[in-house]
């Protein structure tokens, strides 16, 4: 549990803050927001990271491009079943390529690109699968998120940010 939820949530953030500083004008925008929407006053709260939708799709966008478990976690099928048209006998194990689905032209416009404003169309979230789908999906996925947009929030509020 340690494992499964330390080192996911800070590679994520490190993913984060590198695409910020290789994007000043996404590094901007964020802190744009954030200076408007929390003012100058006081430090950025977990309870104010719905009100921070650029923010959030920083988020969305680094867990598209840098999943951090990309093949997530091996999976076995327990029965005979068959997935898509294709026949998995019992004991195979499968593994899904997120990296590789995340960046799907036919799925995505423009894949390659750091581009967090494609979150703003609506139900593009939905075909995130950093944390995995279904009942073994990730049981830390609204921690997680709620934790790592607060540090990175606080770490674009409280500092300027440069590449060197
Ligand atoms: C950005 C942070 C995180 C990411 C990207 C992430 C991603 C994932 C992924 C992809 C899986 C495997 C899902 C699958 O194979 O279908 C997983 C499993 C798991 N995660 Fe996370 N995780 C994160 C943070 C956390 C946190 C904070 C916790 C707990 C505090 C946590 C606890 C777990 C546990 C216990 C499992 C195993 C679940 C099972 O096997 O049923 N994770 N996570």
């Amino acid at each position: 549990m340690i494992l499964a939820g330390t080192d996911t949530s800070a590679g994520t953030l490190e993913w984060a803050m590198s695409n910020l500083l290789n994007h000043p004008e996404v590094l901007k925008k964020a802190k744009t927001e954030i200076d408007e929407k929390i003012g100058l006053d006081r430090l950025i709260e977990e309870q104010d990271i719905v009100k921070l939708p650029y923010l959030q799709n920083i988020m969305s966008e680094t867990l598209r491009l840098y999943p951090v478990a990309p093949m997530l976690l091996p999976h076995l099928a327990s029965e005979d079943c068959m997935v898509a048209g294709y026949d998995v006998p019992r004991g195979a194990i499968l593994l899904v390529n997120v990296w590789a689905i995340h960046r799907d032209p036919d799925m995505w416009e423009e894949p390659e690109k750091f581009k967090p404003e494609r979150f703003e169309k609506e139900g593009e979230d939905k075909k995130l699968m950093s944390f995995g789908i279904g009942r073994r999906a990730c049981p830390g996925s609204g921690l997680a998120q709620r934790l790592v947009t607060l540090a990175l929030g606080s770490l674009v509020q409280c500092f300027e940010w440069e590449r060197v």
